[in-house]
């Protein structure tokens, strides 16, 4: 981590479910890759990737000690469908704050992140601003809920290409906190992205 740039989210382990996590979202690009006119062994590979599950059930807690323990401690998250290491979700997207109070973080997705051709699903960059904008505010300090989010797509998000995704607070008014980012190309703005977050904030599962 530089000085100048801390890093705002969890950083993953190359180890225990992290390592996992990692290997499973391989497996989910791979197929998508294979597809069904691959030659691999698809019914010996449903059945191994059925074991696994099964496995993983077996050695799971309850769904609300889980809920409870992902919301333990004050820290960074670290099962959030963006930035989350435990998420196989999540690309995932790493974010630094920068000296200005800006944040940003770089990606390239693949295949299941896929909407026009060869481009990334609209959806999926509106997740990826969504989230990024709520750890701005983390970061300037007041956060909330999204309440508004207004996206613009001027041109076509590319996949298999390192995006930047940014954002920044500008403004925070009673509850009401607007906040803007960017995913670029390069230096081409492909979406901008402005939020109306309300502070508000759902108590943790205890
Ligand atoms: C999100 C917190 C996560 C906590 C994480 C904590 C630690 C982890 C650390 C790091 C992780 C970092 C960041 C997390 C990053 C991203 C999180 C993703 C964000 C989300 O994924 S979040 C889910 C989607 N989000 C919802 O699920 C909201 C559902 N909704 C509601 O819960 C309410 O609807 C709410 C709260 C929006 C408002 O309800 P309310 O009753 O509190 O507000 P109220 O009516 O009092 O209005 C007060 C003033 O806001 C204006 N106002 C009201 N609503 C507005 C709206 N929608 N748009 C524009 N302006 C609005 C009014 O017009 C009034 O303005 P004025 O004062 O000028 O009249």
């Amino acid at each position: 981590m530089s000085p100048d740039r801390p890093t705002l989210t969890a950083t993953p382990h190359n180890v225990g479910v992290d390592a996992a996590v990692a290997a499973a979202r391989r497996v989910v690009t791979a197929l998508l890759h294979a597809g069904d006119g691959s030659a691999a062994a698809m019914a010996e590979v449903a059945s191994r990737l059925t074991a696994v599950a099964e496995h993983l059930e077996e050695h799971a807690p309850t769904r609300d000690e889980r809920l409870v323990d992902m919301w333990a401690g004050e820290g960074v998250t670290r099962h959030d469908p963006v930035t989350g290491p435990e998420n196989a979700v999540a690309p995932p997207l790493p974010l630094s704050g920068l000296p200005d109070g800006s944040i940003q973080g770089t990606v390239t997705l693949g295949l299941p992140y896929q909407g026009p051709p060869g481009c990334v699903h609209g959806g999926v960059s509106a997740l990826l601003l969504d989230h990024t904008l709520g750890v701005a505010n983390h970061w300037a300090g007041d956060s909330g809920m999204t309440g508004t989010l207004t996206l613009r797509y001027h041109r076509p998000t590319p996949l298999f290409e390192e995006l930047t995704v940014r954002a920044r607070q500008v403004s925070v008014e009673g509850r009401k906190i607007r906040t803007t980012g960017e995913i670029l190309a390069g230096d081409a703005v492909c979406v901008s992205a402005e939020g109306l977050f309300v502070n508000k904030h759902l108590p943790r599962p205890r």
